[in-house]
């Protein structure tokens, strides 16, 4: 199948003469949730924009369903829907004419059954009639993705979703996007909550200086580069490890009262079993055993720092 959104060879550079973009492909597959990680700085909003068509490319290409950005400018932005970060519109004006008033502005007719139901699935409905300034900070980021949605785009991207937002909201917001990607809609979302990324994506892109460093299926991802730590808190402390262990590349810890090995998911033998052995053989009392395994933070930072 066709990728809903292609973007070939991108490169931006500002009029300051900043280059923001190094000849950035990617293909986004419809109805997946792809999230764009990168620190600051690393190009995310520059991507998103010249794909909704807000700021010009200096080179490259990107088509959305077949169309061209630039080209076909009407047809693309019909079908994208963009969740800024921030709320830019009257706060004297209600919820309900917000987001009426944005599927207008996308040159779709009045449909109020479908406003009804936006409103309804993110949870705003009984806040209709309210103005903007009456609503809470969460609320409000509900409403900048309900104006999103309003003119039913195929594609939807998320700029922070749930930056500032506390833990139950977040919660309720990655529910939201699930229901949206079941619905049928592509989910870009970019954040700097890697838990985030790690709860709700399909894929994960890097982003680092202007140059993808990495695209990849999340769980292939975290079994790939993901690594375990088995950690052995010892009845008696170690002076240093034995030599007999020296193959198994221990650690040791805690004023030598814990040995930490690291190992490889994706291998068939972790070597766990004969390390248990050897430990036993070298006399070695153990307290406790535990495992760590890697988080998709361990990844990222992994990732940007050899990218540096
Ligand atoms: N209008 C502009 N003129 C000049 N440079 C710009 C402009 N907009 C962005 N930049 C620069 O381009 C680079 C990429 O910015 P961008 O906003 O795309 O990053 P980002 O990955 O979205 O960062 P953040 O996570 O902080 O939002 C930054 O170094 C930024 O200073």
């Amino acid at each position: 199948m066709a990728p809903i959104v292609s973007v070939s060879n991108l490169s931006k550079t500002y009029a300051s003469g900043f280059q923001a973009l190094k000849g950035v492909s990617l293909d986004i597959e419809e109805g997946e949730i792809l999230a764009l990680l990168g620190p600051n700085g690393a190009g995310k909003t520059t991507l998103i924009s010249i794909v909704c068509g807000i700021v010009n490319a200096t080179g490259g290409k990107v088509t959305v369903g077949g169309n061209d950005v630039v080209r076909d400018f009407r047809q693309t932005r019909a079908m994208i829907g963009l969740v800024p970060q921030e709320l830019t519109t009257d706060a004297f004006e209600t919820v309900w004419n917000t987001v009426s008033f944005s599927r207008g502005l996308h040159g779709k007719k009045p449909d109020p059954a479908h406003i009804e139901k936006v409103l309804k699935d993110l949870s705003l409905w009984n806040k209709k009639d309210s103005t903007l300034r009456e609503l809470s900070g969460g609320m409000k980021r509900r409403v900048l993705i309900a104006k999103a949605l309003s003119h039913e785009p195929r594609v939807l991207f998320l700029d922070e979703p749930t930056a500032g937002v506390d833990v139950s909201l977040r919660k309720s917001m990655w529910e939201v996007v699930q229901r949206l990607r079941a619905s049928g809609v592509t989910i870009i979302l970019t954040t700097h909550y890697i838990e985030e990324a790690e709860e709700i994506a399909d894929r994960i892109a890097v982003i680092n200086s202007g140059e993808i460093l990495l695209v990849e299926d999340k769980n292939a991802l975290m079994t790939k580069l993901g690594r375990k730590q088995l950690r052995v808190d010892l009845a008696q402390p170690l002076e240093r490890v034995p030599d007999s262990l020296a193959s198994y590349n221990l650690l040791l810890e805690g004023e030598g009262e814990r040995l930490i090995y690291e190992y490889d998911t994706s291998a068939d033998r972790t070597g766990i079993t004969s390390l248990l052995a050897a430990l036993a053989e070298a006399g070695i009392r153990l307290r406790d055993i535990s495992t760590r395994q890697s988080s998709l933070e361990d990844i990222f930072v992994e990732i940007v720092e050899a990218g540096r």
